[in-house]
């Protein structure tokens, strides 16, 4: 379990919405990690986070919680298909830990859709699964990603899907960049861990 620090979630200066807490005080986490502590309240602030902690020390909440918040904060509800954060982290199981946290915290958010992109499966179910049922939060392994972007043919355009993306992360930034990620696809704004 990570460590955590004097703050309690309440304390924050930006106040958490209330469905949040109540997750939070349903895992018994009371008090914030470091590295939450630092990156909660810039991430809900809209500010370009990056974030270098060890691991176990509480990283997913400290994007997953912003990320909550942030949609929360949209004018304009997202639709089936509009993506609003992406979540690209280098291996399968890190993707499938990250998307059964936000699986917990979205029971109580049923108007935001998750999809676990991932490679092992076939990638024509994926298709179909993203034009069924949409995805405003999409947690992805950077290859079965960017296979999705080229499935235009196949009535998925996943590049008009992301284009009102409101927050991107970037999990374990630095093997990502190691993998080859950063040549095949532009960076842009939001958290880096
Ligand atoms: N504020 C908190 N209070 C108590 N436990 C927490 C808190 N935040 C996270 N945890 C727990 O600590 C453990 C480690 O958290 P987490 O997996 O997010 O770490 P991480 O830094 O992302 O690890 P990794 O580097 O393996 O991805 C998890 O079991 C998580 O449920």
């Amino acid at each position: 379990m990570a460590s955590s620090t004097e703050g309690t979630w309440e304390s924050l200066p930006v106040k958490l919405h209330e469905g949040i807490l109540e997750t939070l005080r349903e895992l018994r986490f009371t008090h914030m990690t470091p590295v939450q502590a630092a990156c909660v309240p810039l991430f809900v602030s809209n500010k370009d986070v990056a974030a270098e902690a060890v691991t176990g020390s509480g990283k997913t909440l400290a994007f997953v919680i912003p990320i909550i918040e942030l949609l929360l904060k949209r004018e304009e509800k997202l639709k089936k298909m509009q993506v609003g954060a992406l979540v690209i982290t280098p291996t399968r199981e890190l993707a499938l830990q990250i998307s059964e946290v936000m699986e917990t915290f979205l029971r109580r958010f049923p108007e935001f859709t998750q999809i676990l992109l991932v490679g092992g499966s076939n990638p024509a179910e994926d298709v179909d699964r993203l034009k069924d049922r949409g995805g405003n939060i999409v947690i992805a392994t950077p290859g079965r990603l960017e296979d999705m972007f080229r499935r235009k043919s196949e009535g998925l355009d996943l590049a008009s899907a992301v284009r009102g993306l409101d927050v991107l992360v970037l999990d374990e930034a630095d093997r990502l960049l190691d993998m080859g990620f950063e040549s095949r696809c532009g960076v842009g704004s939001g958290a880096a861990a």
